[in-house]
Order: structure tokens, then C-alpha cells, then sequence
């Protein structure tokens, strides 16, 4: 499952893993630890040779159960700290990194090995997994995003500045040289604007079903 920023992959992705029995892996959490780690050591985010020196240093831990997943660096909780305004502003920069993506591409690749998982992100698709049974690209209009991500943030949280910030790091994620945002071949797109959140899992759901359907058939 990718998209951009707010296009609603993390809450499709946990009610479709949770409705079919599979695990959860939140991509963007692990590049968020990964950022965290680097603002709490003093490295330079804009300095990719600094962030790449210590790509391999912070330990991180997913946990995939899509009712509770967990994520810790060096053995600390950082589910809320990675959250944060300010690891928002850098994660774009340190996941231009290809020494961080390489290191997180090994992990992620090594988690899903172990079978069965709905894993959100960027590059899933392109890049982690293109032979995955299905592929999903979402997508909202940016002014839908930003009203999804102000409710989830403090009140008071400005719209226009949620709304550029998003568009801000499209414009990064989107034009890296490496792994950049763009729909994978064979993807399903959903535009989520119009839907509930309930009616996009129905529809991922569904498209999961008839791929599988498909594969005992043949
Ligand atoms: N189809 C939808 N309609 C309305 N709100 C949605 C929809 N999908 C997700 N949301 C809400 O939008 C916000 C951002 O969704 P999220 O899943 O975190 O997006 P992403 O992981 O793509 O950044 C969340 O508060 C979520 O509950
Ligand atoms: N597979 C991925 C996942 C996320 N990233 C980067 C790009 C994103 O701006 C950040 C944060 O991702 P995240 O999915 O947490 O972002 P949002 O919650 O949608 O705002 O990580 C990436 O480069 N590749």
C-alpha cells in the first residue's frame, strides 16, 4: 500500500490486516525511528554523508499486530516522539539517504519474509515488494489530506500549514533519486476522497479476495 501523506494508507492498511488475519508494517514509522534517532544524537539532517555514517547504528524493532503495533529504537518507546513536528520536518531529508534506505530495505524485506502482512509506504510496491499478490496506490486531494491530518493534531493546528508541509514533503519523496513515490505496474488506484475509511478497506478487501480467488483457480 502507498500514497502520499494523509491519502489514508496506515488506517486502510490496519482494518485490512485486521479483518483478513495478517500482520502490519508501517514503513514510514521506521524511517520516522530512524529520523528521531539522528535529531536526539545531534546528526545533521541536511548532511546526508553525516546520516548515512550512522544509518547502521540505531536499533529498531517493529511490532506487525495491526490492533497495537509498537515500534522502539535501542529498546525505547518512540510510537509518540516520532510523531512529533519536528521529526515530521526531517524525515523527508533523512529518507533521501540511500545508506538509510538500503539498511531499512534489508529489515523490511526480512519481516515480510516471514508471510502474510499488509506493509504501508512509499515504495512498497516499486521497490520492497513488486511481486507482492496485491498492489494498492492511494491517493486524496491535498485539501481532504490536510483536513484528516489537522483532526488528528492538537486544536488550533493551522489547515493551510498542515496542507503545505504535506505538499512539501510530496515534492521531496516524490522526486529522490532513490525509491521515490509513483505507482507501482499492476496497482489499483483509489482516489479516497469520496469514501469513508470503511468503504476503502471493504474495497482493498475485495480486491484481496479476488487475487486470491484468482491464484486457486490457476
Ligand atoms: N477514507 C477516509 N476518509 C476519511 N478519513 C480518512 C480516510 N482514510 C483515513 N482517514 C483518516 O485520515 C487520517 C490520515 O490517515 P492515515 O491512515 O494516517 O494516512 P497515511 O498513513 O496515508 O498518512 C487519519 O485520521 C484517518 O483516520
Ligand atoms: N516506504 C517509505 C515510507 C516512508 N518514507 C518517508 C517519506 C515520508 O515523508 C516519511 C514519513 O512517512 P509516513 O508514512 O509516516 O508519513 P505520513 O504519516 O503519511 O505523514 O517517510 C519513505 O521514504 N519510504
Amino acid at each position: 500500500m502507498d500514497g502520499p501523506s494523509g491519502s489514508g494508507k496506515s488506517s486502510t492498511s490496519r482494518g485490512v490486516a485486521s479483518k483478513l488475519g495478517l500482520r502490519y508494517l508501517d514503513t514510514g514509522a521506521q524511517f520516522r525511528a530512524m529520523t528521531w534517532w539522528m535529531l536526539q544524537h545531534g546528526v545533521d539532517v541536511d548532511d546526508a554523508a553525516a546520516v548515512a555514517a550512522h544509518a547502521d547504528d540505531p536499533v529498531l524493532v517493529s511490532g506487525t499486530d495491526p490492533a497495537a503495533p509498537t515500534i522502539t529504537v535501542d529498546g525505547t518507546d518512540v510510537a509518540g516522539p516520532i510523531r512529533s513536528t519536528e521529526v515530521t520536518s526531517a524525515v523527508s531529508a533523512v529518507s533521501t539517504v540511500p545508506a538509510v534506505r538500503g539498511r531499512l530495505l534489508r529489515e523490511q524485506r526480512a519481516i515480510i519474509g516471514d508471510g502474510g502482512i499488509v506493509v504501508e509506504g512509499r515504495d512498497i510496491g516499486t521497490v520492497v515488494a513488486p511481486d507482492a499478490a496485491v498492489k494498492v496506490y492511494l491517493t486524496a486531494d491535498p485539501e481532504a489530506r490536510a483536513v484528516r491530518r489537522t483532526a488528528e493534531m492538537s486544536a488550533g493546528t493551522d489547515i493551510t500549514a498542515t496542507q503545505q508541509d504535506l505538499l512539501r514533503r510530496d515534492r521531496i519523496d516524490s522526486g529522490r533519486a532513490t525509491a521515490p513515490l509513483a505507482m507501482a505496474d499492476g496497482a489499483h488506484h483509489i482516489d479516497t476522497t469520496p469514501f469513508t475509511l470503511d468503504e476503502v478497506v471493504d474495497q482493498v478487501v475485495a480486491l484481496v479476495e479476488e487475487a486470491s480467488a484468482a491464484s486457486e483457480g490457476s
